[in-house]
């Protein structure tokens, strides 16, 4: 039976996320939260002792916060236990903590833990590689009122996956924020564009588009248990493998 650790467990996602290991018979060690008070689940008590969390859980699972994640990795590192990060907002610094992260432990980051965002980065590296440059590429998503990071992890993963299928660096063709007397459009750009309102779990549509047509494909949460069961997923996936640093490819089978 996989023990799971929950950094961020007093949170939306953290919940979730509890509610599942629960519903898998998945044993839970505990969990960590910037205010750790309560338990996570009847009987199971938050901590403020990150290593202590690490060393009793046989994985860790992070839905936190940016700010927090070089703590939960050396938690991790020290106690010699794989992570999930599922934590969004992430910057180049914090990509560069986890690839060295990765050299001592297993580490796997996705900006969507679902199997349906997955596929469909899948499609649209596809379609990428097979339209012309002469298609234009635009990624708009949708999410409740609460979020606070833009674009979503997973605009950005999916972005990535635009740039990859026309072999192109993302960070040098993107497009994040139209306002004003902008210009006309950079060929070969890929724009990005976030809406915020309600309680939408997480929107995401692709939008290529040509002189005359236009491909749209695109993918609905209707709830976080998709993104819990996945994270799930992963983290048992995760127990086993070789330190080093994996998407959900593997844990999916695409
Ligand atoms: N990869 C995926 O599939 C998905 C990723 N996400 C991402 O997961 C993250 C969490 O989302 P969500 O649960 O909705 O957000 P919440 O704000 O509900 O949860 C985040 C939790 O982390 C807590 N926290 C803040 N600082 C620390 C700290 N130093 N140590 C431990 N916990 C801390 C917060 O506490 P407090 O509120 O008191 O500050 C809060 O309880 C976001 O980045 C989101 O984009 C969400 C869904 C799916
Ligand atoms: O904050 C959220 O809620 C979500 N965040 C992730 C993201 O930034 O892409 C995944 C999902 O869309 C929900």
């Amino acid at each position: 039976m996989t023990t799971i650790g929950i950094f961020g467990a007093a949170g939306r996602m953290g919940r979730a996320i509890a509610q599942v290991a629960a519903d898998s018979g998945l044993g839970l060690a505990g969990g960590t939260d910037r205010d750790p008070a309560g338990e996570i689940a009847p009987g199971i008590a938050m901590t403020a002792d990150t290593l202590a969390l690490a060393e009793a859980s046989e994985v860790l699972i992070d839905f936190s916060v940016p700010g927090a994640l070089s703590a939960h990795l050396d938690a991790c590192i020290a106690a010699k236990k794989p992570i999930v990060i599922g934590t969004t907002g992430l910057e180049p610094v914090h990509h560069a903590l986890i690839d060295e992260a990765a050299v001592h432990i297993p580490v796997l980051q996705t900006g969507n833990t679902s199997l349906g965002v997955n596929l469909l980065a899948a499609l649209v590296e596809k379609a990428a590689a097979g339209l012309g440059d002469d298609w234009d590429i635009e990624i708009v998503e949708m999410h409740h009122r609460h979020k606070v990071d833009a674009p979503s992890g997973t605009a950005l993963m999916l972005g990535e996956a635009a740039a990859r299928g026309r072999h192109i660096p993302l960070a040098e063709h993107s497009d994040r924020g139209r306002d004003g007397i902008t210009g006309a459009r950079t060929p070969g750009d890929i724009g990005f564009v976030a809406l915020r309102g309600g309680s939408v779990a997480g929107d995401h549509q692709v939008i290529f588009a040509t002189e005359g047509e236009r491909i749209e494909i695109g993918h609905r949460a209707e709830n976080r248990t998709i993104f819990a069961r996945g994270a799930v997923k992963a983290a048992r996936w995760l127990v086993g493998q070789p330190a080093g640093r994996y998407d959900m490819k593997g844990v999916l089978g695409l």
